[in-house]
């Protein structure tokens, strides 16, 4: 055990591991901009920064609702269950119905068409069905849940191109099919999409429905434009019924792991996530090593009872701020108790880790917030910095790292120890 050296340079702990980028989607939503900077701390809590454009449509949600590269692995877990679920109904819904319109064609088609067509509505009610099963053989994973989603659009297009070229030379109404793009459309209203997925899944239907046009010599008539027009609308309303719905997941979910004052996870999902990180940790060949810091602000007590409970808020988003700027994206970090965090550092080993954490103690001991007399109000942390070790339970990581901590708060304060 020692009390590190103070490590002079400011850039974060990076040594590179598959667990990291694990981590980084893990901790994606959450992701500061770096500041160097030592001296007073704002009180910015919810660790969003940035400037102009940038911030303009962070505000808006824009990146948020894009594409899913800042999302974490467990909202996209949490959002892949949505789509599974939907993707079942659905395709619940239209293994009932393909077949159930084989009698309306018997009476609307001529005779030549009807056994192909009812053989192909049977194909499509089989897909349905198997389509169901290959979407409940894994959950929780948001690129089979998409995957499972194109499929249930892709068949019933497939069917109703098909279909189209079956019946294109017969005279009979096309009663039960032309309205087809225009209802997948509408159904990816009711998944919450990102606007990339929502748009190539639309972008798809609208080419179907381009070519079949094309092919029915339609495409440059009124008719063509009409449709073009229809279904273009309905994309529309459908891109926008996925943001609503993509957001207000987004924002339920952050509520639910998030610490409102610091905008770090709370501790329920921080257990979560390194029993996660443990258990494939354990049961995986290689093992890049995993770092846990536990830090704690000293005599906390004394500012809030001096300056005031709201100085104290600052103090905790400002040490929040330090703890972001300091450690990497990837790193998950925590608001565990009252004036006490942790920090996991995937990928990243003991000596690197107490570096991060020295790090973290000297911008302290550099920097204050000020108090609502303007005064200037310092603060400093203690730290216990651990390695996870072959076979050792999160539960005996944690109380190592703990101990170290506790030793560092009896031994004067203002210190890191490291856990041997
Ligand atoms: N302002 C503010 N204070 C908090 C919050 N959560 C916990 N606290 C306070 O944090 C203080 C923790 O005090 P102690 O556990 O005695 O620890 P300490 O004064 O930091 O002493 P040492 O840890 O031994 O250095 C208590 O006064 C709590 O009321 C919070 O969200 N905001």
């Amino acid at each position: 055990m020692s009390n590190t050296t103070a490590a002079s340079e400011t850039t974060p702990t990076d040594t590179t591991s598959a667990s990291a980028s694990h981590a980084q989607a893990l901790l994606a939503e959450n992701q500061p901009e770096r500041r160097q900077y030592s001296g007073q701390v704002s009180d910015m809590g919810s660790g969003e920064s940035g400037a102009g454009l940038y911030r303009k449509l962070s505000e808006l949600n824009i990146f948020d609702t894009l594409s899913n590269r800042y999302h974490s692995d467990d909202f996209n877990a949490a959002r892949s269950e949505y789509i599974r679920t939907r993707v079942n109904i659905l395709s619940i819904v239209f293994a009932i119905f393909a077949p159930l319109w084989i009698p309306m064609d018997y009476i609307l088609l001529e005779s030549e068409d009807l056994n192909v067509i009812a053989l192909y509505r049977l194909v499509l009610f089989a897909g349905m069905v198997i389509l169901l099963l290959i979407n409940n053989a894994r959950k929780r994973n948001l690129q089979h849940s998409l995957f499972c989603l194109t499929i249930l659009i892709a068949l019933p297009a497939v069917f109703y191109t098909a279909s189209l070229f079956q019946l294109l030379n017969s005279n009979t109404p096309l009663i039960g099919y032309s309205f087809i793009p225009f209802l997948l459309v509408a159904i990816l209203s009711v998944f919450p999409l990102t606007i990339m997925e929502a748009t190539a899944l639309g972008g798809g239907l609208i080419a179907t429905l381009m070519y079949n046009d094309y092919y029915s010599a339609t495409l440059f008539t009124l008719d063509g434009f009409k449709d073009l027009w229809l279904i273009s609308t309905l994309l529309i309303i459908a891109l926008w019924a996925n943001q609503a719905q993509l957001h207000m997941l987004l924002r339920l979910y952050r509520q639910a792991t998030r610490d409102p004052l610091t905008g770090l996870l709370n501790r329920r999902v921080m257990t979560e996530r390194l029993k996660e990180l443990t258990q494939r940790w354990n049961s995986s060949s290689k093992k890049p090593p995993v770092c846990v810091l536990m830090l704690d602000l000293d005599r906390f007590k004394r500012i809030n009872d001096t300056y005031g409970h709201l100085t104290g808020d600052k103090v905790l988003q400002a040490f929040s701020q330090i703890m972001k700027e300091e450690l990497r994206s990837s790193d998950i970090l925590t608001r565990y108790g009252g004036e006490e965090f942790a920090a996991v550092l995937p990928g990243t080993n003991l000596d690197n880790a107490v570096k991060a954490a020295e790090r973290i103690r000297l911008r302290c001991e550099q920097s204050w917030v000020t108090s609502k007399e303007n005064e200037p109000v310092h603060f400093t942390t203690s730290v216990g910095v651990g390695q996870l070790k072959d076979s050792e339970e999160i539960n005996e990581l944690l109380h190592r790292v703990d101990n170290s901590l506790y030793e560092a708060k009896k031994s004067g304060r203002n210190k890191v120890i490291q856990s041997c």
